[in-house]
């Protein structure tokens, strides 16, 4: 059944890789992105796109839509440390709007998008749910709050929500791609190294208890990653608050990403030796049983080089 859906942050990459999900499979989309961060060019064709601000959801949401997929906020994690107000500020006070906008409007269902930055230094891997939160940046400390705010939307007033908890997401699909200014993120930063835009990649530590000792993350192609939206938002039920993992469980170090890299673009592929860069887990990998069993959740493209490939292949067309 078609549903009419609001994609706050869908100017963005994240957001704007679920926003084509949805409108592929019959959805009608309206994307709410202020551009602070996104591209007005990531809002799919085919979605409706208003330009504005979380806070002002209660000037577009009401009753008519059947449910909300919340990806705007601000998310490196560099910055947090640096302007924690500006986190508390976007990040829990807009989704506090929001939420008010989405109770007012009768709008009874939630995906959000959250973050294993909730966990910080992880206690075992892989990590589940139930694992210790204990964030490490303003950034993983907003989006838990958030989580919090949510579980008590679920219980007080029968919100039907699902968080879902990415680990490093990368690829692309189509014409929507990572692309954040300024870069930040391991891959795409790569792969500028591979065009001759980066002289060389900067390796942030070597020193860590990793078998080469460089960090170790779990990749999840972009587009598995919006599946388990449009599954999430089936799977919501009233009064309950799912938090899912979503990682493929398999961890790769900065190391092998790199190598990686080489295989897919032929590139050599330069390496300059840097520091750690704070509040930088050795490891970081997911268990994902809960999307797995509860969502229906199986990621189809778990493979690092087939990430990379796509990642690539969008670098490449937007030049
Ligand atoms: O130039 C670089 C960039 C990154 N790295 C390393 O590559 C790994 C991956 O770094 P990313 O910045 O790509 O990703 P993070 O694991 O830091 O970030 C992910 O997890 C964070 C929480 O921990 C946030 O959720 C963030 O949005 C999400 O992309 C890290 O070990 C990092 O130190 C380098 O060595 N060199």
């Amino acid at each position: 059944m078609s549903g009419k859906y609001l994609v706050t942050g869908g100017a963005g990459y994240v957001g704007s890789v679920v926003a084509q999900h949805l409108i592929e499979a019959g959805h009608e989309v309206s994307v709410l992105d202020n551009l602070s961060t996104g591209f007005r060019e990531g809002v799919p064709a085919g979605a409706a796109f208003i330009e504005g601000d979380i806070r002002d959801a209660a000037k577009w949401l009401d009753s008519s839509f059947d449910a909300v997929l919340h990806f705007a906020a601000f998310s490196q994690v560099g910055e947090s440390v640096a302007k924690p107000e500006k986190y508390w500020d976007n990040n829990v006070g807009g989704t506090m709007a929001l939420l008010a906008a989405m109770r007012d409007a009768d709008v009874r269902r939630l995906v959000f998008s959250s973050t294993a930055a909730t966990y910080g230094e992880p206690v075992s891997t892989p990590i589940t749910e139930t694992d210790p939160t204990a964030p490490t940046s303003p950034y993983g400390a907003s989006k838990l709050a958030v989580d919090h705010m949510i579980t008590g939307e679920a219980t007080a007033h029968g919100l039907a929500a699902v968080s879902l908890r990415y680990f490093n997401v990368a690829g692309a699909y189509g014409e929507f791609g990572e692309r954040h200014d300024p870069e930040s993120h391991l891959i795409p930063l790569v792969l500028q190294v591979a065009q001759g835009t980066r002289e060389a990649i900067s390796v942030y530590g070597d020193d860590y208890p990793t078998d080469d000792g460089t960090c170790v993350r779990d990749y999840i192609h972009v587009a598995d990653l919006a599946e388990a939206h449009l599954l999430a938002v089936r799977a919501a039920t009233p009064g309950e608050h799912l938090i899912c993992n979503l990682g493929n469980g398999n961890g790769f170090s900065v190391r092998q990403v790199i190598e990686t890299v080489r295989q897919v673009t032929g590139h050599p592929i330069p390496e300059v030796m840097a520091p750690r860069r704070d509040g930088d887990p050795a490891v970081l990998v997911a268990s994902a049983a809960t999307a797995r069993e509860k969502l229906g959740w199986h990621p189809s493209r778990p493979e690092l080089a087939g990430i990379v490939a796509d990642a690539w292949a969008f670098a490449q067309r937007k030049g």
